[in-house]
């Protein structure tokens, strides 16, 4: 029998009734996220990509369609689904090794000596080792991200969500943490949708591209990413992904124009 994709979208419509009116932020949205697929999302402010991410998520039912995450519908919340946010959101007044064994002191009210040994793995994957005693305010953003990145993965989710978790971090930083992050996953594969507004990150990071168009949010085109192999710096150069960037750039500045 046919595996189910790993997330799928079938006709999503997201209508929000607010004072003002109704806002119709996603309509007709079909599409499927494979197994270990890494699916980037760009998109013009305001077109729904956070919606999508937090429908995935279970914090939000569509008004019509469905979505579904291993052929199930998504009711509520999920285990095996882990968020990154764009800032970290971290407990301020927790270690840091409290704040990555946070999801499973949550989900089952205590931490075992196995659960710290495991976010000192994360920590040390995510190039933290040593760092687990200090508080969030001694670490730079970068680190701190790296953080709220280990957490997500603390409890081993299949399915990762990021919302533009590099856009508060300088370029160099950014482009670092990328490429950490296709290494974590190399060693633990994991199905990702990550949302950014960089044209080079999506291209660099994903396997395949999804461009939505605003108002109401909808899918413009998706694009497969013609890399194959192991990706680094020297990726940038190849001339399929600086064609596949620059036609995605003038997808979006049309539609940003329109
Ligand atoms: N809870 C809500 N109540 C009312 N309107 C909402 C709510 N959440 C989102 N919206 C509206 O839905 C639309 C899509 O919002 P969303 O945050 O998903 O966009 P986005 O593409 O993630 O934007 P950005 O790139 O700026 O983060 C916007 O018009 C927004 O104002």
């Amino acid at each position: 029998m046919q595996q189910p994709p790993a997330i799928r979208f079938d006709a999503v419509d997201q209508v929000f009734q607010t004072r003002s009116g109704p806002i119709h932020a996603l309509q007709g949205v079909s599409f499927d996220v494979s197994h270990h697929e890494f699916l980037a999302v760009l998109g013009p402010s305001g077109c729904g990509k956070s919606t999508l991410l937090r429908m995935i998520a279970g914090l939000l039912q569509p008004t019509s369609g469905a979505v579904e995450v291993f052929g199930m519908p998504v009711t509520s919340p999920r285990d095996d689904i882990g968020i990154v946010f764009q800032k970290p959101t971290l407990l301020p007044w927790s270690t840091v090794e409290d704040n990555v064994t946070f999801p499973v002191r949550h989900k089952t009210g205590h931490v075992s000596i196995r659960d710290r040994e495991r976010a000192q793995e994360l920590l040390a994957m995510v190039g933290l080792e040593g760092f687990g005693k200090r508080l969030p305010d001694e670490l730079s953003g970068g680190m701190q991200q790296r953080v709220g990145i280990a957490r997500a993965l603390h409890l081993d989710p299949d399915i990762l969500l990021m919302d533009e978790p590099f856009s508060a971090l300088d370029a160099l930083t950014r482009e670092m943490m990328g490429f950490d992050l296709l290494r974590i996953f190399a060693k633990k594969p994991k199905t990702v949708v990550f949302i950014t507004h960089s044209v080079s990150e999506a291209a660099l990071l994903a396997d395949r591209v999804l461009v939505m168009s605003g108002r109401p949010g909808c899918i413009a085109s998706q694009h497969v990413v013609p890399l194959t192999g192991p990706r680094g710096p020297d990726s940038m150069k190849d001339a399929g992904l600086l064609d596949l960037s620059a036609d995605l750039r003038a997808r979006l500045m049309t539609r940003e124009a329109a």
